[in-house]
């Protein structure tokens, strides 16, 4: 198991065929859903007043969150940044 955050910034370009967006937006939003609906994508959270989120992936590996950051429909309009997180010292959870 591989817990990851990560942050996209989406900018998608202003004269993007209308329908094209539409469409490409549903996309997102399914493959989304399904990862979440996995448990691989168990959090995302929108970052007030940006077209932005910040989500936690629960994944094998590094390559597994590759793939599916690369799959996602919105890819070539995002700025992805990803940390790789472990567990804190500190932490009291088991
Ligand atoms: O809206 C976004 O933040 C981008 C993207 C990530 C999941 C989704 O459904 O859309």
């Amino acid at each position: 198991m591989a817990l990851f955050h990560v942050r996209m910034d989406v900018d998608i370009p202003r004269d993007l065929d209308p329908d094209l967006r539409a469409e490409t937006l549903a996309r997102e939003k399914e493959y989304s859903q399904e990862l979440q609906r996995q448990g691989k994508w168990p959090e995302i959270w929108r970052i007030v007043g940006k077209y932005s989120n910040i989500s936690i992936f629960d994944v094998e590996s590094a390559d597994e969150l590759h793939e599916i950051l690369f799959g996602l429909p919105l890819f070539p309009f995002m700025n992805i940044e990803v940390t790789a997180l472990t567990r804190h010292g500190s932490d009291i959870k088991e």
